[in-house]
């Protein structure tokens, strides 16, 4: 059966981010994940899993300048310095809050920046990342991302992730398999799933084109939820989803899980 977990930044913007966690479990879910913690102190995040009976199974590295249009740094050769220090912080809230998985975002290609120095630096980062997660018992992983939503973003397709992913190991840094960008970029994505399966570490779903509820775009979900299930994917797949409306009223494609697991 898949498991679902809450993106808490994207579902429950009804409430305050704090109280979100209240709400996810509330709504079912035991699991959540969301973009960045920084704004809030580790412990008061989790006092707030600890409260709910939550566990965190994800969250996003320090990405530079999120609101001037920054999409992480792991690719930018002048940012190694401040890349280090992001995995440190990272880490310091992946401990307090019991997180398995670190996704270490790639950043935009900086226009004319060679490509082969680009590679070398996000190998080289991610190899640091590997090493100061392991100490700590946390995976990262990569995740490519359409050109629609972020233009310029560095890593694009699975196949790039995954070769990228063997020269450093696959038990070192995962796969972030999010289906709604593959879908957009490559499409077939239940045999994308099944290859990339010995890479991946953690899944998200949200529906094309609009990036809202599973059931309200274009992809037959039911089919997808199966086959990643008999394939034995065992993870989690992060809900990474704008609800259409308020996010309790768009959980009903979620209802057929549940009372499979009752
Ligand atoms: O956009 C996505 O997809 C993500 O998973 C984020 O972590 C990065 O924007
Ligand atoms: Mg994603």
């Amino acid at each position: 059966m898949p498991k679902f977990a809450a993106n808490l930044s994207m579902m429950f913007n009804e409430l305050p981010f704090l109280d979100r966690f209240a709400a996810a479990r509330a709504a079912g879910f035991e699991a959540v994940e969301f973009l960045f913690p920084y704004e809030h102190p580790a412990e008061e995040i989790a006092a707030r899993l600890k409260g709910s009976g939550l566990q965190n199974v994800l969250f996003n590295a320090p990405p530079g300048d999120w609101n001037a249009g920054e999409r992480g740094m792991a690719c930018l050769p002048e940012r190694r310095a401040e890349f280090r220090d992001g995995i440190k912080r990272a880490l310091d809230y992946a401990t307090a809050l019991g997180c398995p998985r670190l996704h270490v975002m790639a950043g935009l290609a900086p226009a004319g920046g060679a490509r082969d120095t680009l590679l070398a630096t996000y190998a080289a980062n991610l190899d640091f990342a590997a090493e100061e997660c392991a100490k700590a018992s946390v995976k990262p992983v990569i995740e490519p991302i359409n050109h629609r939503d972020i233009p310029g973003f560095f890593l694009n397709t699975t196949a790039e992730a995954a070769s990228i992913i063997e020269a450093l190991g696959p038990e070192r840094v995962g796969l972030q398999f999010d289906l709604y960008h593959c879908q957009i970029t490559e499409g077939d994505v239940t045999r994308r799933a099944q290859e990339l399966l010995p890479f991946i570490a953690h899944m998200q779903v949200a529906d094309t084109p609009g990036r809202n509820e599973p059931g309200t775009g274009e992809v037959r979900w039911d089919f997808v939820f199966d086959a990643i299930d008999s394939m034995g994917y065992r993870g989690w797949i992060g809900c990474e989803y704008r609800p259409k409306g308020e996010t309790l009223a768009g959980l009903g494609w979620m209802q057929k899980y549940r009372e499979h697991d009752a």
